[in-house]
C-alpha cells in the first residue's frame, strides 16, 4: 500500500512539473471542443447535419484524392509523351543525318560518275588507238556499244579489243571467243601480270620464294604481241601515238598497262573503281599509254549487267543492290557448279546460299549469326576479280551492231598485220595453263552493257532524280505537318481540362467546430427575443443586457 501511494504521488508530482514547465513556455493546452450541450434544442438535427457534413467531407476528400491521382497519371503521360518526342527527335535527327549522309554520298557518287565520264572522254579524245579491255569470262558483257560507236564515228581512231584474264577460262572457250571477236575488231589475247615486282615486292619475293611459286602471277602473256601491233601502227602513222585503255570496272585496264610497262605505275586492286582519273604512262619515245577510269554503266541495264559492270555502293544504302546483284549472278549460273565450286549443299534461294557460305567461311556476326551482307560484298568483288573461273559462250550467229559496217571493220583493221596477230595469239594461247571445262562455272551472259559516255546524259538523269526526290521530300513534310497538327489539338484540350481540375482542387475549405456552429445557429434565436423582451434579456444575459434593452 505504502509503495503504491508513494508512486502515485511521484507521478502526480511529475505531471505537475510538466504542466509548470509548459506554462512557463507559454504553451497552453488546446481547448477541447465541448460539443453540443445535451440540453440544447435541435441537438439531433444538428448532429445529423454534422454527420452529413462529415460524409460530404469524406466524399470531397475522396474526390480530391481521385483528382490528384488523375493529375499524377496525366503528368506521367505528359512525361512519357515528352520522352517519346525526345526519342523521336533523336531518331529523326539520326535519320536526317543519315538522309543527308546518303544525299552527300549520292552527290559524291554523281560527282565521281561525272568526273569518270569527263576523264574517259579526255582519254578517248586524246587517243589515236583505243584498247577496249574485255574480261575473257564475259567478253560480250564488257563491250560498251556507246563507246564503240563514239570511236567508230571519230575519224582516224582505231579500236582494238584486248581479251584479258584469259587464264580464268577454258582454252576451247577462249579460242571460240577469239574467233568471234576478230570478225569485228582486231583482238589480242592477254594475261596480265597480277603481281608485278616493285621494290617492296622484290623483298617479299626473295623471302617467300622458297615456298610460293609466283611465276604464274608475275608472268604476263600477250604483251609482246600487243606492243608489236601498236609499234607497227605507230610506224605507219609516222608520229608518236597515244593509246587509251578503256573498259568497265575491274576488267584489268591498269594491270595491262603495268604489264606493258613491266612495272607498277598504275594502281591495281580487287575493288572496283580504283582508277579515278586519266594517267599517262610512257612506254617509249613513240608511245604513251593513257589509263582511264572505268566506263559508267547506265542504270537502265539489267540487274546482271549492273551487278557485274557497275561500281556498286557497298555501304548500308547499297546493300539491297548488292543482294540483288548476287541474286542476278546466281540466276545466270549453273546451280550444281556453284554448289561444287563453293562446296556447299543445295540451297533454295540467294539468302540461303549466302547464309551457308558465310557459315562455311566462318563469317559470323555477334551471337554466331551468319554475316550475309559481308559475304555478299566479297562475292561481288570475287566475280570480277582475279580468281573465280567461269565462262560464257559467244552467240551462235554473229550479228554486227548497227554502227559497225563491213567498211568500218576494214577501216579499223587497216594498218595492222592481222596474220601476225593471229599467230601471236595462238602462241599466247598455247603457252598458258587453263582451267578445264568441268571445273569452270558456266555463265549466261546478258549481252552488251550500256555505258554513259557523255556527262550531259548524267546531268539530265540527276536533274530528273532531283525532281523525283524533291517531290518525295515535300510529301514527307506534308505528312509530318499533318501529324504534328493533330497531335497539338489533342494536347490543348487535355491541358485545359487539367487546369480546370487544378483550380477546383485549389479552393480552400474551412470547417467551423461543432460548438461554434451550434452558437451560430442559436444566436438569432437568443438575440431576437432578447431584443424584443426586456424580461427575457435580463434572465438570459443578466448585467450584459443593458445595451440591448436600452436600444
Ligand atoms: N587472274 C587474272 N587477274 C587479273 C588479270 N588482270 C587483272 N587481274 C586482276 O583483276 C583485278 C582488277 O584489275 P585492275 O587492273 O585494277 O582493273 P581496272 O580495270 O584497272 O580496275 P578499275 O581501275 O577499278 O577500273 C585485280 O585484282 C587484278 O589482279 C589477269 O589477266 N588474270
Amino acid at each position: 500500500m505504502r509503495k503504491c501511494s508513494c508512486s502515485c504521488l511521484q507521478i502526480r508530482e511529475h505531471h505537475r512539473k510538466l504542466r509548470k514547465e509548459a506554462k512557463k513556455r507559454g504553451h497552453k493546452k488546446p481547448k477541447k471542443d465541448p460539443g453540443i450541450p445535451s440540453a440544447a434544442p435541435f441537438k439531433e438535427e444538428l448532429l445529423r447535419e454534422a454527420e452529413q457534413r462529415k460524409q460530404r467531407l469524406e466524399e470531397l476528400k475522396q474526390k480530391q484524392k481521385l483528382d490528384r491521382q488523375k493529375e499524377l497519371e496525366k503528368k506521367r503521360k505528359l512525361d512519357a509523351k515528352k520522352n517519346a518526342a525526345k526519342i523521336k527527335e533523336k531518331t529523326e535527327g539520326k535519320e536526317s543525318s543519315r538522309k543527308s549522309e546518303a544525299k552527300t554520298n549520292k552527290l559524291l557518287d554523281k560527282n565521281s560518275k561525272k568526273s569518270f565520264c569527263r576523264e574517259l572522254k579526255k582519254v578517248i579524245e586524246a587517243s589515236d588507238v583505243v584498247l577496249e579491255v574485255l574480261d575473257a569470262r564475259d567478253p560480250l558483257g564488257c563491250r560498251c556499244p556507246q563507246l564503240e560507236q563514239a570511236i567508230c564515228s571519230g575519224e582516224d581512231k582505231k579500236l582494238l579489243l584486248v581479251l584479258n584474264k584469259i587464264d580464268l577460262v577454258p582454252k576451247e572457250n577462249l579460242e571460240k571467243w577469239l574467233n568471234y571477236l576478230k570478225n569485228e575488231f582486231p583482238t589480242v589475247a592477254f594475261k596480265s601480270a597480277t603481281l608485278l615486282k616493285d621494290r617492296t615486292m622484290q623483298e617479299k619475293v626473295t623471302k617467300r620464294s622458297a615456298r610460293i611459286d609466283l611465276s604464274r602471277n608475275t608472268e604476263c602473256f600477250g604483251s609482246e604481241c600487243l606492243l608489236k601491233l601498236l609499234q607497227e601502227h605507230c610506224k605507219t602513222q609516222n608520229k608518236a601515238i597515244q593509246v587509251g585503255v578503256v573498259g568497265f570496272p575491274n576488267v584489268g585496264k591498269s594491270s595491262i598497262i603495268n604489264s606493258l610497262k613491266g612495272a607498277r605505275p598504275c594502281n591495281v586492286g580487287p575493288a572496283r573503281g580504283v582508277t579515278k582519273s586519266m594517267q599517262i604512262v610512257h612506254i617509249d619515245k613513240q608511245m604513251k599509254i593513257l589509263d582511264s577510269p572505268s566506263i559508267v554503266a547506265d542504270p537502265s541495264n539489267n540487274a546482271l549487267a549492273l551487278a557485274m559492270r557497275s561500281i556498286i555502293d557497298t555501304g548500308e544504302s547499297g546493300l539491297a543492290n548488292v543482294l540483288e546483284g548476287i541474286d542476278a549472278i546466281l540466276n545466270h549460273c549453273s546451280k550444281q557448279q556453284v554448289m561444287m565450286f563453293y562446296s556447299i549443299p543445295d540451297f533454295r534461294n540467294t539468302k540461303e546460299f549466302l547464309t551457308l557460305l558465310a557459315q562455311k567461311r566462318g563469317m559470323l556476326k555477334k551471337g554466331g549469326v551468319p554475316d550475309t551482307e559481308s559475304i555478299a560484298k566479297l562475292l561481288l568483288c570475287d566475280w570480277t576479280g582475279a580468281k573465280i573461273s567461269y565462262h560464257s559462250q559467244p552467240p551462235e550467229y554473229q550479228r554486227l551492231p548497227p554502227y559497225l559496217t563491213e567498211d568500218k571493220i576494214a577501216e579499223m583493221q587497216k594498218g595492222f598485220n592481222l596474220k601476225k596477230l593471229e599467230e601471236e595469239n595462238t602462241t599466247t594461247v598455247t603457252a598458258l595453263k587453263y582451267p578445264n571445262l568441268a571445273s569452270s562455272i558456266t555463265f549466261q551472259s546478258a549481252g552488251m552493257t550500256n555505258g554513259t559516255i557523255e556527262e550531259k546524259v548524267l546531268e539530265e538523269a540527276s536533274e530528273h532524280e532531283n525532281l523525283e526526290t524533291g517531290e518525295e521530300e515535300e510529301e514527307e513534310k506534308e505528312e509530318e505537318e499533318n501529324f504534328t497538327e493533330s497531335d497539338d489539338d489533342q494536347g490543348n484540350g487535355e491541358e485545359e481540362e487539367e487546369e480546370k481540375n487544378k483550380e477546383k482542387a485549389d479552393i480552400p475549405i474551412h470547417y467551423p467546430s461543432a460548438w461554434r456552429r451550434w452558437q451560430m445557429k442559436m444566436m438569432p434565436m437568443i438575440l431576437i427575443p432578447t431584443m424584443c423582451n426586456e424580461e427575457w434579456a435580463k434572465t438570459w444575459l443578466g448585467d450584459y443586457s443593458w445595451p440591448l434593452t436600452q436600444s
